[in-house]
């Protein structure tokens, strides 16, 4: 097998041989200045680099070695460079490290010590090769963007698979920030509809009086300030596929309109009198309890059966094993490439807290901290203080703890039941009552 490459970026001759002689596990490629620096890192790209910051033309400065440090990571963000530190320029070293340097040592050089820093470098490069790998892995084809690693989330995609070819209405039920409208826009990318538009409303962000003629879209002077003829939504999604995103907060007015429309596809338009047939795919969403709102009569149980031919439960973020995780590494690369581009990862605190954390807000929430963090971030690694999870993380107390276990239980045996209450609550070995109870105190209904 052909040894790694180690790049010695070093202008003393001497120095380098004695390098070369002592690490005879790699192949030690020797880079005298900047040039010749980055012309061996595009033919060998070696995982480590070890870099002295006085080089020509600055021997006894180090501002070539910085330059040096910038384009060797701007060309290969991944590598792992070791500075080193002459006698007394340690400030420089710790600017080395702010500037994206993995580690430093100290001149005059201990062979040995140098070494362990080298071979460590290597075997760090190696698993994050291994993780972006495996991230990478993890991005299923068809569904927008969505990145799971987790079982839980798998049986979603598949379920979604399944159906988007279909033209059934679907509902997908799930907490707030679980990806709702991601999966809704996938199920469009992966339906005969594609070509069509996809277009989005959320129902609980318009004001009832407004809402229907969003849906229904108005003729011209149907009512006050109604000063042209406008197309609602379900026109503009003729061909495509309309998402009704918080399908639970539809007054119940608006219903029987929407009932009527998906009997006979068709809609008339406010202060219109002709019947204009609509052919569009219905994907509906909520946070909320339907069953429960049908049942106490918030919500009309024909509508329901209507949106509902197949109901898709999405497992709250803190029920996928592992996917808050990878969730996490991947907004930390794509925030840290526009906002923070020193920013590598996460730091093992980090890392801790992502995975003990209950995530109410569930993925949007895991985004928002992430962005914060990686802006607020002061070195390479973000830390779990910068997450603002430091003093929250799970074990804050045992009832945080539980909370988290709770969640994690509930949200698998959900999706293993199919979303049947009884039988989670079966799988659970607790009470319907209690899993209900459960439910709305972590509001993980749906
Ligand atoms: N599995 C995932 N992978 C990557 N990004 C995700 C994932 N799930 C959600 N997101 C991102 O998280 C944010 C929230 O997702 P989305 O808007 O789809 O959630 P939602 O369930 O519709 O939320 P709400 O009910 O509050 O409208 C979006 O920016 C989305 O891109």
């Amino acid at each position: 097998m052909s040894r790694p490459v180690l790049l010695v970026v070093e202008d003393d001759a001497a120095l380098a041989r004695q390098l070369r002689w002592a690490y005879e596990a790699y192949e030690v490629v020797v880079a005298g200045d900047r040039a010749a620096a980055l012309d061996a890192l595009r033919l060998h790209e070696p995982a480590v680099v070890t870099l002295d910051l006085g080089l020509p033309p600055d021997p006894d400065g180090t501002s070539e070695g910085f330059a040096t440090l910038r384009d060797v990571l701007a060309a290969a963000p991944a590598t792992k460079v070791i500075v080193a530190s002459g006698h007394g320029e340690r400030a420089s070293a710790l600017q080395a490290i702010g500037d994206g340097a993995w580690d430093f040592y100290a001149k005059p050089i201990d062979i040995d010590a140098l070494g362990l820093i080298v071979a460590r470098a290597f075997h760090v490069h190696a698993l994050e090769a291994e993780n972006r790998r495996l991230a990478a892995r993890a991005v299923p084809s068809g569904f927008g963007g969505l990145l799971y690693a987790s079982p839980e989330m798998a049986q979603v995609a598949r379920q979604l698979e399944r159906v988007a070819p279909a033209d059934v209405s679907v509902m997908l039920l799930g907490a707030s920030g679980t990806g709702k409208e991601l999966l809704a826009r996938g199920l469009h990318e992966a339906s005969p509809r594609a070509r069509g538009r996809f277009v989005a409303i959320n129902c609980a962000a318009i004001p009832e009086t407004l809402l229907e003629a969003e849906l229904f879209g108005h003729e011209k002077g149907a009512f006050t300030g109604a000063v042209k003829t406008t197309e609602g939504k379900i026109e503009q999604a003729a061909g495509g596929t309309l998402f009704l995103d918080e399908i639970g907060d539809v007054p119940l007015s608006l219903q029987v309109k929407l009932l009527r429309f998906l009997q006979e596809r068709v809609i008339e338009r406010i202060g219109g009198r002709r019947a204009i047939p609509v052919d569009t795919r219905i994907v509906c969403a909520t946070h909320q309890d339907v069953d429960a709102m049908v049942a106490d009569g918030r919500f009309r149980e024909d509508l329901y059966y209507r949106l509902a031919e197949i109901v898709v439960r999405i497992p709250a973020l803190a029920a996928r094993t592992g996917d808050a995780g990878l969730i996490a590494r991947h907004f930390v690369q794509h925030y840290a490439r526009t906002l923070n581009p020193v920013v590598t990862g996460l730091a093992a605190d980090a890392r801790a807290a992502v995975d003990g954390w209950t995530w109410p807000g569930n993925v949007r929430e895991l985004e928002n901290r992430v962005k914060r963090a990686v802006i607020m971030a002061e070195g390479k690694l973000v830390t779990a203080a910068d997450l603002d999870l430091g003093t929250a993380s799970a074990d804050l107390n045992l009832r945080t703890a539980r909370e988290a276990a709770d969640r994690r239980a509930i949200g698998r045996a959900l999706v293993q039941a199919d979303g049947n209450v009884s039988a989670a609550a079966r799988l659970l070995g607790i009470s319907r009552p209690t899993l209900y109870d459960l439910l709305k105190a972590y509001d993980l209904q749906g």
